[in-house]
């Protein structure tokens, strides 16, 4: 399995608004590319915090691309994946559409009736006891035949990625925008780290639009 987190940072790092509303950082061009990492993906991530927030619906935009799956015999859309431990997705969320198939990683805290509610619209993985214990919830993606993932937030579940050594690759494109606000999301929220830093090597760096594109590899840890 290979791990590439892709997310858009503001100028001073920040993933959207305090009111954790969507921000279009990115451009026209970044966001090209970035339907094109989704198209040369076998699953894209977010977490349930993304999905209540933005209502993301984390398919191929470009025609042309879903068709090139498709020759390929792969499906049109990669699958989609929520990381969301007590099942919180609601039914009619644009990620439970039947554009793509879509699984949603609960842990054992997820009630009955929300297990009920969200197997017609999607299939359900049970990994860990309160939140989702992402090694096993992975592991079990893997099975399924998903080697290629983008993960594309938000920061809570990226900063847990990180802890459990999951992320290969990090693809941030920082963009011309100041959002400011302490309690806005930034690339890695959680706990934080106070040891053991995890460290990256960068690979490249490119000028998109009005911003730039910075790919690093995680070391091994
Ligand atoms: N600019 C960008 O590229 C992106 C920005 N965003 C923004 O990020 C914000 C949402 O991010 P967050 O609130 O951080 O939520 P998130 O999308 O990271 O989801 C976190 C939630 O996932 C669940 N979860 C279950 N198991 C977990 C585990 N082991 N580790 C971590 N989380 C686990 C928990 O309910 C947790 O609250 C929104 O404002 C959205 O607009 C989201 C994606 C990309
Ligand atoms: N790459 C990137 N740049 C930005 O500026 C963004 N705001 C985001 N957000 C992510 O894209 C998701 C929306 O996807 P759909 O258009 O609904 O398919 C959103 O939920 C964030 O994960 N990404």
């Amino acid at each position: 399995m290979h791990v590439v987190v892709n997310a858009a940072a503001s100028a001073d790092g920040k993933l959207s608004s305090r009111r954790r509303e969507q921000i279009a950082i990115s451009g026209e061009a970044d966001f090209e590319r970035v339907d094109r990492l989704r198209a040369a993906s076998d699953a894209v991530v977010v977490g349930v915090g993304t999905v209540l927030a933005d209502d993301p619906h984390l398919t191929v935009k470009d025609e042309a691309l879903r068709s090139q799956r498709c020759e390929d015999g792969r499906p049109a859309n990669p699958a989609r994946v929520v990381v969301d431990s007590s099942g919180r997705t609601p039914t009619d969320a644009a990620i439970l559409d039947d554009a793509a198939t879509t699984y949603l990683c609960l842990s054992e805290e997820a009630p009955v009736d929300r297990r009920m509610a969200l197997a017609d619209h999607a299939e359900l993985v049970t990994a860990g006891d309160e939140r989702v214990d992402l090694l096993r919830a992975f592991a079990t993606l893997q099975e399924q035949g998903l080697e290629r993932i983008m993960v594309e937030g938000g920061g809570e579940l990226i900063f847990s990625l990180f802890e459990a050594g999951l992320v290969d690759e990090l693809r941030l494109f920082v963009g011309s925008k100041i959002i400011g606000g302490r309690d806005a999301p930034t690339l890695a929220d959680g706990e934080g780290f106070v040891a053991d830093f995890p460290t990256l090597e960068l690979a490249d760096v490119d000028r998109i639009d009005d911003g730039v594109l910075l790919t690093w590899r995680v070391d091994e840890r």
